[in-house]
């Protein structure tokens, strides 16, 4: 089984790892909260820290009037080998051990200005001092500013109720074993550390109660009816203290002779003899730190799994936002394929389902293609008076004599140059669209979004290239128009020939082959017949544009998105590739930060492991 000093050790251990973390509480679920800690508290003068002191055996602690305790101090005694020397270290001067104890009261006193400033305000950031000593049980404690009713001058009076807050914010957690100091010579009905453990510990499960300054006490009053556990009955037996006095203080009695003391007094005492056992500032500290033993052993199954929890959330945020990157220049472009390759999975998705917005381009080649073409003002251009003027135009001073060949040439050209406009508009919106797609598959590449330079060079790689088809694209349904024009249907115009023929028993509807040449009718009939040809032109161009479109962009931007990025990223050198993974400074810093987390909780989980199997 553990034993008590390696118990206190880890937990101490862990809580150096806490200040670390800064986690000292607060906010949500905190490793340092799930630690048990004995936290000392008292009114002002109340004896505090003359018990701190005597527990240690040692001056240490700054002294003064007004509030001098501003931030919360854990103490933590690691007693060491008869015959070694004393030291004290700081855990945020961790390669310097303290010999001289005035040094380390200087240091205290210093490290509270440092967070709170001259201004005397108070910090709940704790100061952690470790004291190495044979003297010493090992024990954990934390001293927090003395509880006062009246602010002196230079502090604000806000500090009398923010003091209480802090005090109360240590003292409520579940885990905190409560030193409630009362001074013996008030009334300790009015004892600002019973009233206060009273309120967040009712039954007195976790509250010791310790009465200083028997001493001092009038004379005909003693304190057996606190100490016996008569008055103010705790779960735990009282126990008395005599601090050394002010005058003994003066007089530079040292610690080691005023634990002497301490004994000779309850030994000797009449009221407290038949005590003198379970009495004084020694007893205390043995009594205290069996109790932080048991406490330990019950929390440390909890403590695992909170441990355990704590990393298992680590390692899921650190997996959401990526894992370090290689250095070396073949394992960054490695990264920066798989990343490009990443986005290049999300792009598909969009476009050949999974993920929407494939689905519009097929709406631009069958809404928008449609309406674009049927908009068309052939109405307008082969009305019986324009095709009059055309006709007329192309046949110069001679009319023409049997068919007006040029005419029709030049009204078929002019129509199908319409064509050309809804052929670009389908190749910008299928353009549009695409590069919607790829600014959308950018946003939702996960693995992309530690990396916003590498997401920025894609996301213009990707345009770049869907410029490129796009240019591609407009010459290819361009030249589709233009072939239109080039080659007419001359299966079409034969049929022309025989359909008066056909049309014979309605007579009415069209004109006779010798019909006359200059005649409204003769026009309206060159008119309709262009109109017939072009509508067969625009079915034709309704099914060849968007082949052409998905043709030219949509597999060019399947394939080869990126081909032209990967030949540039290839040439690149190790300095431009590891630009290119330049992250976003916020998550390194986090990424940091979480690694080093949970390299202390791997490291306060192993600790455990090794003492519980010890
Ligand atoms: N005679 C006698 N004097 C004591 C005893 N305990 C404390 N004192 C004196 O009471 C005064 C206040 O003691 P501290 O230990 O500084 O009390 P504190 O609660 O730490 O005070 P603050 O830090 O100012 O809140 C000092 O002058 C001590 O010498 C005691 O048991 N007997």
């Amino acid at each position: 089984m553990a034993t008590m000093k390696s118990l206190i050790g880890l937990i101490n251990k862990i809580q150096r790892a806490c200040t670390v973390l800064g986690d000292h509480g607060g906010e949500g679920m905190s490793l340092w909260e799930a630690l048990p800690t004995v936290a000392v508290v008292g009114g002002q003068s109340s004896g505090k820290s003359s018990v701190l002191e005597s527990v240690v055996g040692r001056d240490f602690l700054p002294r003064g009037s007004g509030i001098v305790t501003r931030r919360p101090l854990v103490l933590q005694l690691h007693k060491t080998e008869e015959g070694t020397t004393e030291y004290a270290e700081f855990l945020h001067a961790p390669k310097k051990k303290f010999a001289d104890f005035a040094a380390v009261r200087k240091e205290i006193e210093d490290e509270t200005d440092r967070i709170t400033g001259k201004s005397k305000q108070i910090s709940n950031i704790p100061i952690q001092l470790s004291i190495y000593s044979p003297n010493v049980v090992n024990l954990t404690l934390i001293d927090l500013p003395g509880l006062t009713k009246v602010a002196v001058e230079g502090q604000p009076d806000s500090i009398v109720q923010d003091i209480e807050n802090m005090v109360r914010s240590y003292v409520e957690k579940p885990n905190c074993i409560i030193l409630a100091i009362s001074p013996a010579n008030q009334d300790i009905a009015t004892s600002d550390a019973i009233k206060l453990a009273r309120e967040v510990d009712p039954t007195g499960e976790r509250t010791f109660g310790v009465a200083t300054k028997l001493d001092i006490m009038d004379k005909g009053t003693d304190c057996l009816d606190v100490l016996e556990g008569r008055s103010y009955r705790l779960q735990h037996p009282w126990v008395g203290i005599v601090n050394r006095s002010q005058a003994d203080i003066n007089k530079r009695v040292d610690m080691i002779a005023a634990r002497r003391k301490e004994r000779e007094y309850f030994e000797t005492s009449p009221e407290y003899g038949h005590l003198a056992s379970r009495m004084g500032s020694e007893y205390l500290a043995k009594l205290l730190s069996q109790h932080l033993e048991t406490v330990i052993r019950q929390k440390i199954p909890s403590i695992v799994a909170l441990i355990n929890k704590s990393i298992d959330e680590i390692n899921a945020e650190l997996d959401k936002i990526g894992r370090p990157i290689a250095v070396d220049s073949g394992a960054q472009l490695y990264t920066i394929l798989e990343l490009c390759r990443a986005f290049d999975r999300v792009f598909k998705e969009h476009l050949d389902g999974g993920r929407p917005g494939g689905d519009r381009i097929y709406g631009v080649f069958d809404h928008q293609l449609p309406a674009a073409l049927k908009k068309l003002p052939f109405d307008r251009h082969l009305s019986t008076k324009n095709v009059q003027k055309v006709v007329s135009e192309a046949d110069g001073y001679q009319p023409h004599l049997i068919a007006p060949e040029q005419g029709y040439r030049r009204l078929i050209d002019g129509s199908i140059s319409y064509f050309k406009g809804p052929a670009e508009a389908t190749v910008d919106a299928v353009h549009f669209v695409l590069k919607e797609l790829v600014r959308k598959s950018i946003s939702e590449t996960e693995e992309l979004k530690r990396f916003p330079t590498l997401a920025g060079d894609i996301a213009a790689a990707a345009n770049e290239a869907l410029e490129r088809f796009r240019d591609e694209s407009r010459k290819t349904v361009l030249r589709l128009v233009d072939m239109e024009s080039s080659y007419l249907t001359v299966e079409f115009f034969r049929k022309l020939h025989l359909e008066p023929e056909k049309e014979k028993p309605n007579p009415r509807n069209a004109p006779a082959p010798n019909a006359d040449p200059y005649s409204d009718n003769h026009f309206r009939k060159i008119g309709s017949n262009v109109s017939a040809y072009i509508n067969m032109v625009c079915d034709t161009l309704r099914n060849s544009l968007p082949k052409a479109v998905v043709y030219c962009q949509v597999r060019e931007a399947k394939r080869s998105l990126l081909n032209f990025f990967y030949a540039q990223v290839g040439r690149k050198e190790k300095e431009k590739l590891g630009a290119m993974l330049d992250e976003d400074p916020q998550l390194m810093e986090r990424r940091g930060t979480l690694a080093k987390r949970l390299e202390l909780y791997k490291q306060a989980r192993d600790d455990i492991d090794a003492v519980a199997w010890k």
